[in-house]
């Protein structure tokens, strides 16, 4: 007879350790149903891992899977793992009903990322069971202290129940009292428990290949021949002579009035499963895990190969209550070699639960891979190149990450995988995309209004993240017909504000009044002039209706709103800081106003989402390399991510920029973005560049590919990132965001605070309230003074730029300024000037001529607007920057209503505040005034600094 089909008779169901999708379907599984009488089916992460990882099988599954809607791996995984087991348990079925619900089970266990989570457990595990729907399914949890009570929790709630990773006789006892504590609440609470079944998985080789190693560890040591011989002798018999223990504590478990009790209910024992029963050792008999362990009452799971042997080989006897005191004899003596069979099971649940993580990440992996391929160009390509020692130190990183679970932990918000602070409360934004899908009726009620309101023009008032985020919306997307055209402000230069207020009709017009805190400056009194404006225009009881607000509930901004009866109030997220903030209200009000579609931008964002998920380990989750690229490529001094947008994206580094600088830049640490600079030879460059290049499908420039190329070449890292179209600009921002929060977590700072901002805002404050009491600012001299500008530094810089040749004019001082710049510095132009086309131009041309002359990185800022931006890098990042300050005089300054300081004065004070932190931290920093025309005196600037660089 056939030796696996006799077990049958000796009261031990066989059921096989394997599950594939093919193998079902093409009616294995029923062979050996038929042939082996094979009586249920147990699977596991490394099980799945197998047969999804490592074939083509489950391509056309998961491309079905994605037909109905893009999916994350976990539920990708999940959907086809469910499909698999249900039809293992269709196929299973008569087994079931002819052994009326002892046998017939297939088992799917909860994700081993759960294995300390009672919670997480059960909710998965009841998830799991109402979804499989199949009265044959049994649901895997782990015997770990946190699995005890899941246990227990869902027996008694009708759930059958495989406990699994069970190695140690004394958590044996444990599982069987959590059995039948819930069978008992189950019966008390109606049940009828006939229905719940229940394995006890007790595994068995993974022991003896502990314990073989430890004493072969021994054998070695020893020197006495008897001793060798002794341990030797225990060798192979640990696991066995464990699992006949366990099953005499069975004996007592399942006998006696408290059983007697549930038995004359209906209910069923549960059974000892001896899972792991495929030989590790070459050494021993490949049936053995079988041979030893047949008795009464048990299961024995195997996998395939040990199964074919069985069939072939396998001996049958009645051995499991064979020889009990030689099993109490093994373990004794093993006690005494001084080895701890305590700890070996113990570190096998903690080991096992890592083995199961490990398969899992690998199978996410593969999911992930698979997700990616069929959804092809729908999620932006990246590509990284980054050269042998950068890509090494990523992959160990990557490594690192996937084995700390650190991608896990993020999207928990454990604040550990940064600094331990307050990190945990800045992470609404990973699943703002997901709910902001869930208002989009809002929204489009939101922008019917609006178009409905016939306004020509919106206006955003905000900064930094309230700003930046609409402000590459407006720019990217063209104009919507029938919807308002919408504009950014983010000045306090007098002159750009009044050019806002020519360029658009103010009675037509709805202003987006955008600040989380309520209580930065610049909106509020941005705010208070164009409600002025709006009032003169269409009478002050109407002005109201032409604003709305975004802004953080019970902000001051939000008590204005109200008192001045702004149409509407859109609520941020607390949880969400502003550089993080365009995929929530403060991106999304200003997109829906400008008639763009939502549905389309979020649709294609949560795609992106999914692939940075957590359940996307790091080597294939896009967010999580760029970061950790980004970060090591940081650490090793390639700290300027040089961003390099094509034309139809070309505002998106202004937004990418204030995400890098102000999440990095800090505690003397960072990244510097570089944004805008024209892509040059591989000789313009110093060694500390990181690139990023971003462009739309299509976009080809066959000379900035070859420059890139050539970089590339050179040694320089290279991330090439193509968007399938504008419309995935979201998933972008969202890609960035995980990347920053990575790159934070690799430098070791906190990614979501701003502390050097905070400071130049104090010292505006002071300057701005001076002048509210005085009504000038306080004097200043000058260290230098012409006709058309005057120069300032503090005592410091004066001393040390003297040293270095600066005397009497300004070309001096620029030049000895100029020669501060070493190699792995960067120069920063920060003008407090109308932000126009012109004046991009013209400081364009400056900080080109110093990156070709210095050969280090540039950045062309306009403040106020850089404030609330790379501002904070510059001020707490690494000591590189060399900073010029342009001010100048403002031809017409322009008043706000409710406030004796002007705007030139708020932005005079906001340069000054600037220019005075960054010289307090010893930032090497002149400041140039230019008195009289402002173009004249920007010519004669860009001529001097010309000057002072040959
Ligand atoms: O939205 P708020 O509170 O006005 O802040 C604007 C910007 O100012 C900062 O807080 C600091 O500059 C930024 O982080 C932020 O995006
Ligand atoms: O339920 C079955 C177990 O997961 C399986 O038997 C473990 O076997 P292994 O130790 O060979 O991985």
């Amino acid at each position: 007879m056939n030796p696996v089909k006799a077990l049958e008779s000796h009261g031990q169901a066989v059921w096989l350790d394997f599950l594939a999708r093919g193998f079902v379907a093409k009616g294995d599984l029923k062979k050996l149903i038929d042939t082996d009488a094979v009586k249920g089916v147990t699977s596991n992460p490394a099980i799945f891992e197998k047969a999804i990882g490592s074939s083509d099988e489950y391509d056309a599954p998961i491309a079905a899977a994605l037909k109905s809607g893009d999916k994350s791996p976990a539920d990708l995984f999940e959907h086809i793992a469910i499909e698999d087991i249900q039809s293992a348990a269709d196929v299973l079925k008569p087994v079931f009903d002819a052994t009326r619900g002892r046998d017939g089970f297939v088992s799917l266990e909860v994700s081993p990322y759960l294995a300390n989570d009672t919670k997480g457990t059960i909710a998965e595990a009841e998830r799991l069971w109402k979804s499989v729907k199949r009265p044959n399914l049994m649901i895997k949890v782990p015997a770990t202290p946190e699995g005890l009570p899941a246990i227990e929790h869902l027996i008694g709630t009708g759930i059958s129940v495989n406990i699994t990773l069970l190695f140690a006789q004394m958590v044996y006892v444990e599982v069987a009292e959590a059995y039948l504590r819930g069978l008992e609440k189950f019966v008390a609470g109606g049940g009828d428990p006939a229905g719940i079944a229940s394995v006890a998985s007790f595994f068995v080789s993974r022991i003896d290949t502990q314990a073989d190693k430890q004493l072969d560890d021994k054998i070695a040591q020893a020197n006495d021949p008897a001793e060798k011989e002794r341990l030797k002798a225990l060798k192979g018999k640990v696991a066995i002579a464990n699992a006949k223990l366990a099953y005499q504590e069975y004996l007592k478990l399942f006998a006696g009035p408290r059983w007697d009790k549930l038995t004359a209910k209906g209910a069923q024992p549960q059974r000892l499963l001896w899972a792991s029963t495929g030989v590790k050792s070459k050494d021993y008999r490949d049936t053995m895990y079988v041979e030893e362990l047949i008795g009464k009452d048990t299961v024995n799971t195997v996998p395939p190969a040990t199964l074919d042997a069985f069939r072939d080989h396998g001996e049958v006897r009645d051995s499991l209550e064979e020889n009990i005191d030689a099993a109490k004899k093994v373990l004794a003596d093993f006690a005494k070699t001084g080895i701890s069979l305590d700890e070996i099971t113990s570190e096998l649940v903690i080991d096992g639960v890592k083995l199961f993580a490990d398969a899992a990440d690998k199978l996410y992996g593969a999911v992930a891979h698979k997700r990616a391929t069929s959804l092809g160009k729908a999620v932006g390509a990246q590509t990284l190149a980054l050269g042998d020692v950068l890509k090494k130190t990523v992959e160990k990183s990557t490594e690192e990450w996937r084995g700390s679970a650190k991608i896990r932990r993020l999207w928990h918000k454990d604040a550990s995988v940064w600094t331990g602070s307050d990190e945990a409360s800045w992470l609404g934004w990973l699943n703002s995309a997901f709910a902001e899908k869930a208002k989009l009726a809002d929204y489009s009620e939101f922008a019917t209004w609006v178009k409905d309101q016939g306004f020509t023009d919106a206006v955003v008032l905000g900064m930094g993240g309230s700003s930046l985020g609409p402000e590459v919306l407006a720019v990217t997307f063209p104009h919507v017909s029938g919807f308002p055209k919408l504009h950014v402000l983010d000045s306090t230069d007098p002159a750009q504000v009044a050019t806002m207020a020519k360029t658009v009709t103010i009675a037509k017009t709805l202003f987006i009044v955008s600040s989380k805190s309520g209580g930065t400056t610049e909106p509020n009194v941005m705010k208070n002039y164009f409600f002025g404006e709006v009032s003169k225009a269409v009478g002050a009881d109407k002005a109201g209706a032409h604003f709305v607000a975004v802004t953080d509930p019970g902000s001051s901004l939000e008590k204005v709103a109200k008192e001045q009866k702004f149409a509407r109030i859109f609520h941020g997220d607390p949880a969400i800081g502003g550089r993080y903030s365009v995929l929530s209200p403060f991106g999304l009000v200003p997109a829906a106003a400008a008639g763009l579609d939502l549905s389309k931008l979020l649709e294609h964002t949560v795609s992106m989402v999914r692939s940075c998920g957590p359940d996307v380990p790091p080597s294939e989750n896009p967010g999580v390399q760029l970061g950790l690229a980004m970060g090591h490529a940081g650490v090793d001094g390639r700290d300027k991510v040089t961003i390099l947008s094509s034309k139809k994206i070309a505002d998106f580094g202004a937004w990418a920029e204030q995400l890098i600088a102000e999440s990095t830049g800090k505690d003397g640490k960072g990244l510097i973005p570089i944004d805008g600079e024209e892509l040059g030879a591989p000789s313009v460059y110093g060694d500390d560049r990181f690139f990023i290049d971003l462009r739309t499908d299509g976009e080809t420039d066959k000379a900035h590919d070859d420059k890139l190329a050539a970089l590339e070449k050179a040694g320089h890292p290279v991330t090439r990132i193509t968007l399938p179209s504008i419309d995935h600009l979201g998933q972008e921002f969202f890609r960035f965001e995980i990347a920053t929060a990575v790159a934070g977590a690799v430098l070791g700072i906190n990614p979501f605070n701003q502390p050097d901002v905070e400071d130049a805002k104090i010292k505006t404050r002071e300057l701005t309230s001076a002048f509210e009491k005085t009504g000038s600012l306080p004097p200043e001299t000058p260290v230098v003074s012409s006709p058309e500008a005057d120069l300032y530094t503090d005592d410091s810089n004066a001393d040390l730029l003297k040293k270095a040749g600066a005397d009497g004019d300004l070309a001096s001082w620029l030049k000895a300024h100029f020669r501060r710049v070493t190699p792995g510095d960067y120069v920063a132009l920060l003008a407090y000037v109308e932000r126009d086309a012109a004046h991009i131009d013209t400081l364009q041309g400056m900080r080109m001529a110093v990156r070709d002359k210095k050969k280090v990185a540039t950045c062309a800022e306009f403040g106020p607007r850089f404030l609330h931006s790379t501002g904070q890098a510059y001020k707490g990042g690494p000591d590189s920057g060399v900073f010029l300050q342009i001010t100048a005089d403002d031809a017409k300054d322009l008043a706000i209503p409710d406030y004796r300081a002007s705007f030139g004065v708020i932005k005079a004070a906001q340069a000054r505040g600037d220019f005075e932190v960054l010289t307090d931290r010893s930032r090497r920093a002149l400041r140039v005034h230019l008195k009289g025309d402002l173009e004249a005196g920007l010519k004669a600037l860009d001529k001097a600094i010309t000057a002072a660089l040959n």
